[in-house]
């Protein structure tokens, strides 16, 4: 195991990953520092979740290494890996909770790694893990939903009991798989404010996949851009601005509004740019 405590924690070098004929990852080339905040962006299909994936050995590449807090991941067997997502925590867009058991319940499945066997029901935890579940929920502001189903919990509450899921963990790397794609504006604000509070207050890596641009820009420390399975962009958020990164994108957005504002901020971009992409492009980019 190499030395991971000054180094890059996650380091990806010429990834190519196949889905029979589709190619989902083209050299892809990333490193990641202990404590940075990346966002991975791009449009439905650019790669995202497959590049996420492949951080916790729920996808291996077809070619190239991926080397996780020090780990060769597509070499670890079963063993090595359930250590490895002990470490690396996970949230995703659908929250993937189970729905008829309380939010506590579904905190604590976040420690079923430290036990032995199945646990059917609160009373089969030991009480110190109840106690750590409940300050988790307290830390996402739901200590008051603790006893509720998660089925009868709001999109973005849900989604912050599966944040107190991942922490059940401890873990050193946060993965957010498009984390706020299904909630309103207010959720979303309320989810990634807390996604960065956390990372700050317990030093957590993290690399979230987002396709919101004005989100990654205010968020993420740096922006690494895919399209079509490629980095196109791998930058600090600072002072990078929407029409740099819609120069590069053609066209990233989810509400129509947007869509509209983004079109023109575009049309402005294309006369400029000399190697702006093209119509056709950016139709296969809608
Ligand atoms: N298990 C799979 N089998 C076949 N094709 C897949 C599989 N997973 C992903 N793909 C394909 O790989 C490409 C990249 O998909 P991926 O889900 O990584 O993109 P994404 O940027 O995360 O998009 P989205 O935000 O819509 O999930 C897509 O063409 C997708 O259809």
């Amino acid at each position: 195991m190499s030395d991971t405590t000054t180094s890059g924690i996650i380091s990806v070098s010429g990834v190519t990953k196949k889905f029979g004929a589709t190619q989902a990852l083209n050299d892809v080339n990333v490193r990641v520092d202990r404590g940075e905040v990346v966002v991975l962006l791009g449009l439905s299909g650019s790669g995202k979740s497959t590049l996420l994936r492949h951080l916790n050995g729920l996808e291996f590449p077809t070619s190239g290494t991926v080397e996780v807090l020090g780990e060769n991941v597509p070499a670890l067997g079963p063993k090595g890996l359930r250590a490895l997502r002990g470490r690396v925590g996970m949230i995703f867009q659908q929250f993937e909770l189970v729905p008829s058991l309380t939010a506590l319940e579904n905190v604590l499945t976040g420690g079923l790694g430290a036990l032995s066997g199945p646990r059917l029901g609160l009373w089969a935890y030991p009480r110190a893990m109840k106690v750590t579940a409940l300050t988790h929920l307290d830390r996402v502001g739901l200590l008051d939903r603790a006893y509720h189903r998660a089925d009868q919990l709001s999109g973005g509450q849900q989604q912050r009991v599966a944040i107190a899921r991942a922490l059940m963990q401890s873990p050193e790397i946060l993965l957010a798989d498009e984390p706020v794609a299904s909630l309103d504006p207010e959720s979303s604000n309320q989810v990634m404010a807390l996604i960065r509070e956390i990372a700050a207050d317990d030093g957590l890596t993290v690399v979230c996949s987002l396709h919101q641009v004005d989100i990654a820009l205010d968020w993420g420390d740096r922006i690494v851009g895919l399209r079509h399975g490629e980095v196109v962009l791998d930058t600090p958020a600072t002072g990078l601005s929407k029409a740099e990164v819609m120069e590069i994108y053609g066209r990233v957005t989810t509400s129509t509004a947007e869509f509209a504002a983004i079109e023109a901020e575009l049309a402005a971009v294309r006369v400029t740019t000399a190697d702006a992409e093209q119509p056709s492009d950016l139709d296969d980019a809608r």
